[in-house]
């Protein structure tokens, strides 16, 4: 029996995980969440696994108390976030943890030769070098399942000989397509969150808001599939039907389709390379009737645009935009700035020096805390 271990299991892609694996019939052997011990709990009580990692401490007490009479080994923090990403018994990490605190267990999965299950953008976006470089190394697959690198990969199935001409990434435009920067002025935290396609977690709502998520998207892609940030177009797509595409050397582009649902690529990236039963509904084209296509506004959304001078740049610089973004979607989320404020404080974050060409964890880790830093420094400023 496949045995899945889920990093991130009480958020919206571990909990869709969870019943993809229950519909396979995969054992889960290993969960992890941050804080939410209550739904951690209730998850191992019900899964039996052999390991669960609250990373935060401090709830430590609350799970050993919710997990008495269980033999489930409890750890925490990062060490043992890594020890439950490398435990022997996985067959399948499935990386779905927010943020750039994914890198760590990433690399350790990969060091304990695990398949590697990616909805975690933000480690290859900070570490898409290193995590590359050591999955050939230790022959480790990363199977993407952030839904446009998963549909990408699908339209690369069969053709693996032919020349890519380039990639199309599709973006929904979020809930805020069409707005000027005045319009932007005064929008709300709970309008940015109301996204029109997907259910998600709050930062990766905010990202597709602001259209930073199609930036990191695009840097995933790169890493992912090794190409220039040239052969790699945006493209808005309101229905987030058509999933992503290929375009081949003769013009020829596949791509994959389906209704918005996340459990199509979930579902993909564990029962690789078979295709099953899932539980998703299938796709009416006639009920959509309509599909649109548009350019994305980078004037307005310019953590797109930082993103891409990011990866032009290289180095540390796409670890510095992710670093800016996600201390400041956390300062949106808590009503500490403004929503425009988000693309400057990324664009502006792009002024930091860090021109290094080889770079560790700890260099990774030194970037990102320095752009947080930056990002805490010029709110502080602006509220003097
Ligand atoms: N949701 C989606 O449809 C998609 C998501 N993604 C990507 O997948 C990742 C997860 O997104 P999503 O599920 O929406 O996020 P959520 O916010 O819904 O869930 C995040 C999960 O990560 C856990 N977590 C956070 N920090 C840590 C940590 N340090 N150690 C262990 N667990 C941690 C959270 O635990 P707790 O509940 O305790 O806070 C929670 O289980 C992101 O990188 C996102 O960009 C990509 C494509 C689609
Ligand atoms: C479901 C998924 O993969 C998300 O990353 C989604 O793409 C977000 O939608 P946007 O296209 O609005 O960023
Ligand atoms: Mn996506």
């Amino acid at each position: 029996m496949k045995q899945i271990c889920i990093l991130g299991s009480t958020g919206s892609i571990g909990t869709q995980a969870i019943e993809v694996c229950r519909h396979q019939g995969f054992r889960v052997c290993g969960l992890a969440a941050n804080r939410n011990a209550e739904l951690l709990a209730e998850q191992a009580k019900a899964l039996k696994p052999d390991m669960v990692c609250i990373f935060d401490d401090s709830q430590y007490a609350k799970l050993k108390e919710l997990l008495s009479g269980e033999t489930i080994e409890i750890v925490t923090g990062m060490d043992g976030l890594c020890a439950l990403a490398s435990m022997e018994q996985s067959d399948i990490v499935l990386n779905a943890v927010v943020g750039m605190v994914g890198l760590e267990p990433t690399l350790a999965a990969i060091r304990a030769k695990k398949t590697i299950a990616l909805a975690n953008k933000e480690t290859l976006v900070t570490g898409g070098q290193l995590v590359i470089s050591e999955a050939k190394k230790y022959g480790v697959r990363i199977l993407p399942v952030d839904s446009e690198h998963s549909a990408i990969f699908q339209s690369l199935q069969g053709n693996e000989q032919n020349r890519v001409n380039k990639v199309i990434l599709t973006a929904s435009g979020g809930p805020f397509y069409g707005k000027t920067t005045e319009e932007l002025e005064n929008v709300t935290v709970e309008q940015a969150l109301r996204h029109p396609n997907w259910s998600m977690g709050a930062k990766i709502t905010i990202d597709s808001a602001t259209l930073m998520n199609k930036g990191l998207e695009l840097i995933e892609a790169c890493w992912l599939f090794s190409l220039p940030p040239e052969q790699v177009e945006i493209v808005v797509h309101r229905e987030s039907v058509i999933h992503s595409l290929v375009e081949y050397e003769d013009h020829a582009v596949m791509a994959q389709l389906g209704v918005p649902d996340m459990k199509v690529p979930i579902q993909y990236a564990l029962t690789y390379p078979e295709r099953k039963n899932c539980e998703t509904a299938p796709l009416s084209l006639t009920k959509y009737g309509t599909l649109t296509f548009s350019e994305p506004d980078e004037d307005t959304f310019v953590c797109l645009k930082a993103c891409k001078e990011a990866i032009r740049r290289g180095g540390l610089y796409p670890t510095i935009v992710n670093g800016a973004n996600e201390q400041a979607v956390a300062l949106f989320l808590e009503g500490k700035i403004r929503f425009l404020d988000i693309g400057r404080l990324v664009m502006d974050s792009l002024s930091l020096k860090y021109d290094m060409e080889s770079f560790d964890v700890s260099d990774i880790q030194a970037a990102d805390l320095l752009a947080r830093e930056f990002v805490r420094i010029q709110c502080l400023n602006a509220s003097k």
